[in-house]
């Protein structure tokens, strides 16, 4: 099944998994399992973070799958992200050693400055979302720039085969290039039919920058969610549409992204989900169908984190 496959190419001549595994949310006594049935299935692209406690638990069960003989590491594809608390310079390679020692692997495939903004600096056994006596988030001295810096040294020194930004706009990612001796491969973003990121991704073409969409299928279990939210994937253009094709809705959702040549993450925990959101290679969305998802667009975002619209770095004050 894995040669199922279908690569993208970074600007630096690294192929990767056009379609990948999310595991934001899949808590650590399920997302172990769920890996396995991954890997299982075919899946090669694992998306994973600090944030989301679950490193551990993912990397015990890649190890597992190595250790039986079902795949190499090689043949593995590893996304984490550097939180937003360690933006100093100084600390990014221990935290990505901490990462490393997680996921219980000698190198990332890719590692991503999780948000341009900066929160209060901190160690790894601080809060990872430092608050006010109010309750509010209290916004750190990070920039973006210095981190970046650092990130490209894990790349000198053999730690990371690719950097990249996430939840960076054109304005934050142009500062980027601006100093950039090792250019940012990919920038990861919110992405699905309400929020197409049409704009965002055409200058991350011209620029070679490969686009990732993260919530791909609307983000049902988003703990942000509120009732009134629509629900992409009950959205009955979107059903019409997987009728058509004798396909499900999130099949659809997945296609959509890997025919813009957007890599693309879903999450489950959910053994038959996680199968059929990786059998989406024996169709092709025909174009007026795309063209139709594509007028769906409503600027409409799941992951916003509102709380910090007041940071100096916060990305979705410009239009894209
Ligand atoms: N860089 C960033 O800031 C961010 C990155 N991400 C990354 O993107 C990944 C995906 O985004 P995420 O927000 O998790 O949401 P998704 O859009 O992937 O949706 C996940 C939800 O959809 C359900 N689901 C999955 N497949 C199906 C299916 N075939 N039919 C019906 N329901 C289905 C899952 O349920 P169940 O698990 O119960 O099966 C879960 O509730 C994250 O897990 C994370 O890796 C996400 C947000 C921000
Ligand atoms: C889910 C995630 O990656 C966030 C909120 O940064």
């Amino acid at each position: 099944m894995a040669s199922n496959n279908q690569f993208v190419t970074f600007n630096n001549g690294q192929e990767y998994p056009i379609l990948g595994f999310g595991t934001w949310k899949s808590k650590p006594g399920e997302v172990e399992e769920a890996v396995k049935v991954a890997i299982d299935t075919g899946y090669r692209h694992f998306d994973c973070a600090m944030f989301y406690g679950n490193e551990k638990e993912i990397g015990d069960a890649i190890n597992q799958k190595i250790d039986e003989g079902a795949v190499v590491r090689e043949d593995l594809f590893i996304t984490s992200k550097l939180w937003n608390i360690f933006h100093q310079p100084n600390i990014v390679e221990s935290v990505l050693k901490k990462t490393l020692s997680d996921l219980q692997v000698e190198y990332l495939d890719l590692y991503l400055i999780h948000w341009p903004m900066a929160f209060k600096e901190g160690g790894l056994n601080d809060d990872f979302i430092p608050k006010d006596d109010d309750g509010a988030t209290i916004e750190g001295n990070g920039s973006y720039i210095d981190t970046w810096k650092a990130m490209e040294e894990l790349v000198e020194n053999g730690l990371t085969k690719s950097i990249g930004v996430s939840n960076f706009n054109k304005r934050q990612i142009q500062e980027i290039l601006d100093v950039a001796t090792v250019k940012p491969v990919n920038n990861q973003v919110e992405c699905h039919p309400y929020l197409t990121q049409k704009k965002l991704k055409e200058f991350c073409d011209e620029n070679g920058i490969i686009l990732t969409a993260y919530s791909p299928l609307g983000s049902p279990d988003n703990p942000w969610k509120k009732p009134e939210d629509p629900t992409l994937l009950e959205d009955p253009k979107i059903m019409e549409i997987a009728d058509k094709y004798n396909k499900t809705s999130a099949q659809i959702l997945i296609k959509y992204q890997i025919q813009r040549g957007i890599m693309v993450i879903p999450k489950s925990v959910t053994k038959n989900r996680i199968e059929s959101n990786f059998e989406v290679w024996d169709f092709e969305l025909e174009q007026e169908d795309i063209d139709q998802i594509d007028t769906f667009d409503c600027n409409g975002r799941f992951v916003h984190m509102k709380g910090n619209m007041h940071f100096k770095d916060y990305p979705f004050i410009d239009e894209y």
